[in-house]
């Protein structure tokens, strides 16, 4: 239909944050390779457009950002033009579930504020000691999110993750009106455009 062969206007602009070695260059890189990349640690960010092909066939371009993690960054403020927040967290790491919970707290109130949609991520779940979902649910008392367990190096739930994602961003953008909302990104014309063809 002529519909299906608009998906290629469909792109969202997703942040990436979680604590530093959480997985979130793994991440990027798996999703743009289809393959496992070395990383070194990230010393400002990384940006790349992908396609990723969703469950049901259609073709979305998610345009990522990576981010070096600041502390500071997180007190304050999520790109106005950003359509969902991927939050990554290590399933092993204990000690540091406590840190990761505070900066996903500050994440979430401020995505909630601006009806930004997030995404957690328990990455690292190949790890023999890693905890279950529930078991990371339950200590980052984040209720009302979807925690998608992943294996970065494998790219195990990473797609299913994106849908889960996908969905909310889609969900968000069709309770409003296009126009009334314009958003001030550089490819706005485009945006607006795809808005218009946002499927359910
Ligand atoms: N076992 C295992 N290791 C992983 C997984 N994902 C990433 N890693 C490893 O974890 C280390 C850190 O990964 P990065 O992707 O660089 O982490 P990052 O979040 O980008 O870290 P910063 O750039 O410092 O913020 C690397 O050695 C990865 O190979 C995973 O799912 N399982
Ligand atoms: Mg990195």
């Amino acid at each position: 239909s002529v519909l299906s062969s608009l998906p290629s206007f469909q792109s969202f602009q997703i942040v990436m944050l979680g604590l530093d070695c959480a997985g979130k260059t793994t991440v990027l890189y798996r999703l743009q390779f289809n393959e496992f990349v070395n990383t070194v640690p990230t010393k400002a960010f990384n940006t790349e457009k992908i396609k990723v092909t969703l469950g049901n066939s259609k073709t979305v371009t998610f345009h990522f950002w990576d981010e070096k993690f600041h502390t500071c960054h997180c007190g304050s403020h999520i790109p106005d033009c950003t359509d969902g927040v991927v939050f990554l967290v290590v399933s092993v790491d204990i000690e540091r579930t406590e840190e990761a919970k505070t900066e996903l707290h500050k994440i979430t109130r401020i995505s909630e504020n601006q009806g930004v949609p997030v995404l957690i991520v328990a990455n690292k779940q190949d790890l023999r000691n890693s905890l279950s979902p529930s078991e990371i649910e339950k200590l980052l008392a984040m209720a009302p999110w979807h925690l998608q367990p992943t294996c970065a190096i494998t790219g195990d739930g990473l797609k299913e993750g994106l849908e889960k994602l996908h969905d909310m961003i889609i969900k968000r953008l069709n309770a409003k009106h296009p126009f009334k909302n314009p958003c001030k990104r550089q490819d706005g014309q485009q945006y607006l455009m795809s808005k218009c063809f946002y499927l359910p």
